[in-house]
């Protein structure tokens, strides 16, 4: 039967095109472009339906619509498809460094391991003291799309200058940090807020933005509420519960792997 003749490049293809509608689902979840995305899926399939049914004319206005729409699609899309490629081409570049790290080939030493425990530290810390905090640790996914809308630096990361980055008065308190191997290579930075509604109405934008950054990547994040002092872990768009703060270590240590 022609139908069974697999061969091994079709499933390639699948999968191909499973891991394309995965990263085009990252891209767009929550935000108003999955509408766009559903509107044109809806006009492909009734101008196909309209061939079938041989209704000429609806099926060539449709027809040239679609022809054009390519364009349209580029300009109404474009931020998606810098943030698209951008994705694609740093989780690539990540894997193939650790590839390549794995095989011995480039030195085991260029990434450090984060300083988890200051960092969890420095949040219970400024908990303690209702300090606001919004701290974005990146794994594969470059960051370098949101980090332009902060401040650049290049500090290791330590616990007092976690907390002084985020000390009420400190110029630098406002938006997130972003930390790198680490090392907090921006502040300040505007995050993508997440358009999700199931978020609960008491979180506000700093709990919306940590959803909206590790909904597009895989960085996770930590936020410390100013209003309640309670920190929150966050990976893949997703709350993670904890229990204290051992936990929290544990199961960040183990994220960041
Ligand atoms: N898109 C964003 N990117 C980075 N930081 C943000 C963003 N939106 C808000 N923030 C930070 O969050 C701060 C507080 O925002 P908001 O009070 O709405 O957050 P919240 O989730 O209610 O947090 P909290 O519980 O601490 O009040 C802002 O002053 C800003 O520093």
């Amino acid at each position: 039967m022609e139908f069974l003749d697999l061969r091994i490049l079709d499933i390639v293809d699948i999968v191909l095109i499973a891991a394309l509608l995965y990263y085009l689902y990252k891209l767009v979840k929550g935000t108003v472009a999955v509408n766009i995305f559903i509107g044109i899926v809806i006009i492909y399939f009734v101008w196909k339906l309209t061939q079938l049914l041989r209704m000429e004319m609806l099926s060539n206005v449709l027809g040239e619509f679609i022809g054009v729409g390519m364009f349209a699609l580029i300009v109404v899309f474009q931020q998606e498809i810098r943030k698209f490629l951008l994705m694609i081409g740093s989780t690539n570049f990540a894997r193939r460094r650790r590839f390549l790290q794995t095989l011995k080939l480039i030195k085991d030493d260029l990434e450090t391991p984060n300083d988890v425990e200051a960092i969890v530290r420095a949040c219970e810390n400024m908990g303690k003291t209702n300090t606001g905090a919004l701290i974005v640790i990146q794994k594969s996914t470059s960051l370098d799309f949101v980090k332009n809308s902060g401040d650049a630096m290049k500090v290791q990361v330590n616990q007092p200058i976690i907390e002084s980055i985020f000390y009420k008065n400190s110029i630098l308190h406002d938006g997130a940090i972003i930390i790198e191997d680490n090392y907090i290579t921006a502040t300040r930075v505007v995050l993508p807020v997440s358009n999700d509604r199931t978020i609960p109405l008491r979180f506000g934008l700093r709990h919306r933005a940590a959803v909206g950054i590790t909904e597009k990547t895989d960085a996770v994040a930590l936020v410390v509420s100013e209003e309640t002092g309670q920190i929150s872990y966050l990976k893949d768009g997703e709350f993670v519960m904890f229990d204290g703060k051992e936990d929290l270590i544990q199961k960040l240590k183990a994220d960041l792997v």
